[in-house]
């Protein structure tokens, strides 16, 4: 063989080899850059309307992971000044108004190119219910004002809603699940499996004006009102959830006055649940505003003073009186007002009101029921001037704790049945890894579609497949370049 055949055969080794190692060169940069690139980050809102009070949280992800179970987490939380929207109804552009400067605190964070594609959500709770059914037309406008506001901003705006109670509780559910890692979980070996279902937690939330319970039972649930069928990342899960409307704190407060008031000739009102030596005037128009009060006839006069007496045992007594628990009729699946409630399960999770409280009296560290107990005893007999000076900073609460932590102990207790063994059950937070415990983050997640109904595909192989394609390449380089080496020295034409 001559020098030109020799060396065509080189040229081709050789050209192979510069092809093949540039392929090579591509599929490895490929995948070091999707590995060492940070991948560009998305962002949704959502504005918790709730009854007292209005915030936005801002939820960020790494593009192209949105179907991955936990990747979802929180980039900022802005409480909106002023009261709930639902107070709105003599000046519903105000509600709209307030809702401003959070917005532009969002936009503030999330890069310009990234407005136009974040989906954003207005949902309203317990308070909007309650406007809704005392005045739909009040309730229509506030919406009105809402969505006109949110229309204006660079965002995609998707919408404002009234959540169901049904909705608020399972979302909450959701979103405790999801941040806990219980629904899904990915392997080592690339699979995604369902943890055990002991892992999942239940949802206890405390509102103004409602009250959520949300848990996986071990029985089958038998009324289908309380059924929620969910199907997340490939599994079933029939939850059990109940919306108490009027058994949050706030309205529960405004029950307990009016009771009191009802059955106090005077006309000053003794509170057993404020501290002794707390006093303060109470308009009987805004006892009466809510659909939880019913509205009595006697002439009373149009403001009574209240005096709190600080005596636990008389508040107990006043509050347990709200609930309705003889429509049970003694059945053990039932929790109050004659509303079914199979038997409790699992670990539970209590956020906004019940955290609020039990913080503040800390009692969030597992403390067993007997030390909670003689806590919020000891708290109720403190005489308010004593109350004020401990707690110098906490100015808008402070007077409600008393009432609201016996409220929430006989919610917890005689409604929902936790005893001395289960209370250890429940955990009081706010926030799992820096990501606020509530309904918005499970509501965000269902309407954008983030948790697929089926698994998700197993992303390894896609990457998989380009590292063995770059190692088949770089293999392939490294064996042309021997060949072109061996012709290159050994090959002497004769
Ligand atoms: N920092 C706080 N300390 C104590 N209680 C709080 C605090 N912030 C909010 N709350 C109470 O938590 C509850 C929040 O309810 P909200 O979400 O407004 O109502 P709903 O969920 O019924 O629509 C209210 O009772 C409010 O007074
Ligand atoms: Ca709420």
């Amino acid at each position: 063989m001559g020098y030109s055949q020799r060396n065509t055969v080189f040229t081709i080794f050789l050209g192979a080899t510069i092809i093949s190692g540039i392929i090579a060169l591509i599929l490895v940069l490929l995948d070091v850059t999707e590995v060492l690139l940070p991948p560009e980050t998305k962002y949704g809102m959502v504005f918790d309307a709730g009854s007292s009070h209005t915030s936005l949280y801002v939820y960020k992800w790494p593009a192209n992971k949105e179907n991955d179970t936990g990747i979802v987490s929180q980039a900022l939380s802005c409480n909106v000044e002023g009261p709930g929207i639902s107070h709105y109804v003599t000046d519903p552009v105000k509600a709209g108004e307030s809702l401003r400067p959070c917005m532009e605190k969002a936009l503030a964070l999330i890069p310009e190119d990234q407005h136009e594609e974040t989906p954003s959500f207005l949902g309203a709770t317990a308070g909007m219910r309650l406007l809704r059914e005392k005045n739909s037309s009040q309730a229509h406008r506030i919406f009105e004002e809402v969505s006109k506001v949110l229309e204006e901003f660079p965002v995609r705006f998707q919408g404002a809603q009234i959540l169901t109670g049904n909705d608020e509780g399972s979302f909450g559910w959701i979103t405790v699940n999801y941040i806990l890692g219980t629904l899904v979980k990915y392997t080592f070996s690339g699979e995604w499996i369902q943890p055990p279902m002991a892992e999942l937690v239940g949802a206890l939330d405390l509102g103004g004006a409602s009250t959520q319970i949300s848990f996986l039972p071990l029985d089958p649930i038998t009324d289908p009102s309380t059924k929620n069928t969910l199907r997340l990342y490939g599994y079933n899960y029939s939850i059990y959830t109940h919306s108490y409307l009027c058994y949050g704190q706030n309205q529960m407060q405004k029950r307990l006055l009016a009771s009191l008031v009802q059955t106090s000739p005077s006309e000053v009102i003794r509170n057993p649940c404020y501290h002794g030596g707390y006093e303060n005037t109470l308009s009987l128009a805004n006892l009466y505003d809510t659909p939880c009060v019913q509205s009595s006839q006697h002439p009373y006069p149009p403001s009574f003073k209240v005096e709190g007496t600080g005596n636990p045992d008389a508040c107990y007594s006043a509050i347990y009186r709200l609930f309705n628990f003889s429509s049970c009729g003694g059945r053990i699946d039932c929790a109050f007002d004659g509303i079914y409630q199979p038997q409790e399960h699992g670990q539970f999770y209590a956020f906004a009101g019940f955290y609020y409280t039990f913080h503040f009296l800390n009692l969030t560290s597992g403390q067993s029921l007997h030390t909670v107990n003689k806590t919020i005893w000891d708290f109720c007999q403190k005489p308010w001037k004593q109350v004020e000076a401990s707690y110098p900073k906490e100015k808008q609460h402070l007077h409600n704790y008393c009432t609201n932590a016996i409220y929430g102990l006989i919610l917890l207790t005689k409604g929902y049945k936790f005893n001395n063994e289960t209370w250890t059950n429940i955990h009081f937070c706010k926030q799992v890894s820096g990501t606020d415990v509530g309904w918005t983050l499970g509501y965000m997640l269902n309407l954008t579609n983030m948790i697929p109904a089926e698994a998700p595909e197993v992303k390894l192989a896609e990457s998989y497949g380009v590292w063995v394609a770059a190692i088949f390449f770089v293999v392939l380089t490294v064996v042309m370049s021997i060949g072109a080496g061996v012709i290159h020295c050994f090959w002497s034409p004769d």
